[in-house]
């Protein structure tokens, strides 16, 4: 290593070459259609203030794809944006009093700043920001022709009602039964809401689920359980003395013998009408609606019931009489909102029956048990077997059970096979001011009327205010008031906005002409770069998010804006970059600035003695504050450092858990490299014209299969995002050059290819570093515009191969000779090993058999 040449200067350096490359326009993909094309997308941030660490990492990845493919060739889009309406900018409104436009627009302006700080290859001339009228009105028009196709609806549903804050909440916004910030009990409220129908693609969205080949199975799967489509029956029981019956839907027909009740959901039309005579039964409906909507919290209650009184009678045997209850557990929006509890197979209703005194009568018989001695204690039977004490289908396996018995019911017109899904229609109506107001104008004499297009953008007031609870734009004193587009009366427009996954469901599709003034994207310019190529992005995404847009492209396919399968092509989810949390002694989340950590359990508020709670390590959120914000480690070590640091750390889709003290080694490497490059040049490399010599020397020869091993090597990781596995041969390829030394012309050849390919390894990496690096080897093109090098195949399979040499049928060494090594050297190598002529105790050897690259036999 040789002193005296400078220190890296990487402050300078770094914005050296980031503005160059914004000169140059090095990220605006060609407007030539006829070159491949690839987009790399990276979920886009929420303008929540700062960037983190688990931003760096995400934009990171994505970064790497994106320049690495750029140097295979491809035209690449890579763009990003702002998901910027939704309920923080709201919140800081109200605590703060700033205006939710002005605080989205500050935070974007300073998370830019940040990213254009790590050095990512965006193409900026293409950003968007959700909030803007520009964006939103191609979306108002978007839900004005999906009304017209039947694919947007409008319907009265239950939703979170808080009573003091006087609006609806999203499910995340209810805490035990509570407000998140009123604290007051919620209620359900029947409100008309905008839907999108989802619900019409349920089987398509399934079905293709198998195509989305490069995506991860855990994500496959969640989405098909998410839509979990269930074979089962419609079964109708008839209700004693009343001239109606009641339909329940069932995924286990093959169980009817051993139905022991009936439950409906609170909110079921039959317990309404028994509830308006019965006001024990009426306060337990409001105690269920005191629960919210959230199935997972539906889940986690205690289950609870309220016997109706009613009677129904069994679909199989009239004379067979069960009760009816009203069931918490029960929803109204899946399936028909009954059930018939069968407490021996399904352990939910195991738990009511016994709570409320009901038979449990085993009909699924576990292989192997004895019918008169199976019995059902504390956990129901959920698994396969044969039925019993179920009459006309006893002895049949569950499968044929359930055909036969639904034949049955069709005979007796008691029931119907039926296929359903959890899927719903997506509700996307908020009564909130920060998001994109509802095209629609509602109209005494005509309806729900589409806002006309030529009157879009239909634009958020500025003048609204947040002093009172619920949603400024039903109290703003003039926007509403409008008039019928039809029939020109008096009207007023709908104040319900969207749900902000509607922006975030056809932005990658906005990205492809994001400047279009005049319509959401041009056909032309979504056929050439759809589908995306690669997505980047966070697992928590992988229901919703990745569901709305697979629906979006459907419902834009079928309104004629573009013609697609599927959004995504490949999808890589990363793992979450981690932290403690920290809150104070009244429960409020603590920054990790803030911290004085003393010792493994003990942290007091910076500055004071002020216990603070450590709590486990959570992905990195501005929600938790566990954020640490990526600045200072650019300002100390560098963008470069930060990105390799990101990168080398662990596998790319494995959660990671922050700490600092790898950030060091990542630049000390970087230095490591600036320097040898330096040396390299000192030793005065060839032009890089320079022709290939007619031969290498020993060291050097070495030095050019390190080179392209590195080079092939690290090529598959990248394809494969293996990253810190390709860092890993990057820093092998580094050692080698660290123990070169040229002697001659074609050594220095070798030393230019080796460097070369080093710099242009890490050029997807550590850009900023790789650019510097390449002018210095006297290059006058961009890494950022260079061609990928491609290995040399004779230099990457190894040249040497390992013989086993066996004495008399006894392995007794391993030798290494080149390979296709002639028999005579094969056999020399292996006489000379010192364990081989132990083995021979001086004989002479009577026969030699060498199996060419594999075996030395050797027998005396
Ligand atoms: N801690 C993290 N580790 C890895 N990726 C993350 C992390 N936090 C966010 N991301 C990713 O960044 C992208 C943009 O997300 P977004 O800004 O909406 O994140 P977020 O979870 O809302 O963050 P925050 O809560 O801090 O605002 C997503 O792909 C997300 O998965």
């Amino acid at each position: 290593m040789s002193e005296g040449t400078g220190r890296y200067n990487f402050l300078e350096v770094e914005e050296k070459w980031r503005k160059v490359w914004e000169t140059d326009k090095s990220f605006e993909p060609s407007a030539d259609r006829s070159l491949p094309k690839y987009y790399v997308l990276e979920m886009f941030p929420y303008p929540s203030g700062r960037i983190h660490m688990g931003h760096v990492r995400n934009y990171t990845l994505g970064d790497v794809v994106a320049r690495y493919r750029r140097a295979r060739g491809f035209n690449v889009l890579h763009p990003m944006g702002w998901d910027s309406f939704g309920l923080p900018a709201e919140n800081a409104a109200i605590e703060n009093k700033v205006h939710p436009a002005k605080w989205t627009r500050e935070n974007i302006a300073a998370m830019k700043a940040q990213l254009m700080t790590l050095g990512l290859s965006l193409d900026w001339s293409r950003e968007i920001s959700t909030c803007e009228p520009d964006y939103y009105k191609h979306e108002q028009k978007m839900f004005t022709d999906f009304m017209r196709a039947g694919l947007a609806y409008r319907k009265e549903s239950w939703v979170n009602w808080d009573p003091v804050e006087n609006t609806v909440l999203a499910n995340e916004q209810v805490i035990d039964g509570r407000g998140w910030r009123s604290g007051a009990l919620v209620e359900k409220r029947k409100l008309s809401q905008w839907f999108l129908k989802i619900t019409a693609f349920a089987d398509e969205l399934l079905e293709a689920i198998e195509s989305l080949e490069r995506w991860p199975d855990k994500v496959r799967t969640m989405q098909t359980n998410w839509i979990n489509r269930s074979e089962g029956a419609h079964v109708d029981f008839s209700l004693v003395g009343r001239d109606d019956s009641l339909r329940v839907f069932t995924t286990r027909p093959d169980t009817l013998y051993g139905a022991s009740f009936c439950a409906l959901a609170a909110n079921h039309p039959l317990i309404a009408e028994q509830a308006e005579n019965n006001p024990d039964l009426a306060e337990f409906v409001s105690e269920c609606n005191r629960l919210g909507t959230s199935e997972e919290v539906i889940e986690k209650a205690e289950k609870k019931g309220f016997d109706t009184g009613l009677k129904v009678a069994h679909p199989l045997d009239p004379s067979w009489e069960l009760p009816v209850y009203a069931a918490n557990f029960v929803l109204m929006e899946y399936g028909t909102g009954a059930v018939f509890g069968c407490p021996a197979h399904d352990q939910r209703d195991l738990e009511f029956a016994r709570k409320y005194g009901l038979p449990v009568t085993p009909v699924v018989l576990p292989k192997g048990e004895d019918p008169q001695a199976f019995d059902i204690v504390n956990e129901a039977y959920v698994g396969d077997g044969t039925i019993f004490n179920s009459g006309f289908l006893d002895g049949l396996g569950v499968d044929e059970a359930k055909s036969k018995v639904i034949a049955r019911l069709g005979e007796l017109g008691t029931g119907e096979g039926t296929v359903t899904y959890r899927l719903r229609d997506w509700g996307v109506s908020r009564q909130r001011y920060w998001g994109c107001p509802v095209p629609v104008i509602h109209c005494a004499d005509c309806g729900a009327v589409p806002v006309p297009d030529a009157d879009l953008p239909v634009a958020l007031p500025d003048d609204v205010d947040f002093d009172q609870p619920g949603n400024p734009l039903d109290r703003h004193p003039t926007w509403k008031h409008t008039t019928c587009p039809n029939c020109g009366k008096d009207a007023v427009r709908e104040t319900d906005t969207f749900d902000t996954f509607f922006e975030s469901s056809w932005y990658f599709a906005r990205f492809c002409d994001a400047n279009n003034p005049d319509e959401a994207f041009s056909r032309d310019a979504v056929d050439y770069w759809l589908p995306v190529d690669q997505y980047v992005g966070g697992i928590e995404h992988a229901v919703l998010h990745l569901l709305y847009s697979r629906f979006f492209v459907r419902a834009l396919s079928q309104c004629g804006y573009m013609n697609l399968d599927e959004p995504f092509d490949g999808l890589f989810t990363q793992g979450m970059v981690c932290h403690e949390t920290y809150r104070s002694e009244d429960g409020k989340w603590l920054s990790p600035v803030d911290i004085d950590r003393r010792g493994a359990d003990s942290a007091f508020l910076l500055g004071t003695d002020k216990p603070v709670k450590i709590g486990r390590s959570e992905k990195m959120s501005k929600s938790r504050k566990n954020v640490v914000d990526p600045e200072n480690i650019v300002q100390t070590y560098g963008a470069d450092t930060a990105r390799l640091f990101m990168l080398s750390d662990s596998p790319p889709d494995r959660d990671l858990e922050w700490t600092e003290s790898g950030v060091e080694g990542a630049w000390r490497f970087l230095n490591k490299v600036w320097r040898q490059v330096q040396d390299a040049i000192g030793a005065g490399l060839p032009d890089r014209n320079t022709p290939l010599p007619a031969s290498f020397s020993g060291p050097a020869d070495a030095l050019r299969r390190a080179a392209h091993k590195a080079l092939d090597g690290a090529t598959g990781d990248l394809e494969r995002f293996h990253f810190n596995r390709a860092v890993a041969r990057i820093r092998e390829l580094s050692n080698a050059i660290g123990e070169f030394s040229p002697s001659d012309d074609s050594d220095r050849w070798a030393y230019r290819e080796a460097v070369e390919h080093l710099v242009q390894l890490l050029g997807p990496m550590t850009p900023h570093l790789a650019e510097e690096l390449w002018r210095a080897l006297s290059n006058d093109t961009l890494v950022a515009r260079s061609t990928w090098p491609v290995a040399d195949p004779g230099l990457v399979v190894d040249d040497m191969v390992t013989l086993a040499v066996q004495v008399n049928g006894k392995m007794r060494a391993k030798v290494e000779v080149e390979r296709d090594a002639s028999e005579e050297n094969a056999r020399s190598a292996a006489l000379s090993h010192e364990n081989v002529q132990r083995a021979m105790e001086g004989k002479e050897p009577r026969k030699i058999i060498v199996v060419p690259n594999r075996i030395v036999n050797i027998v005396v």
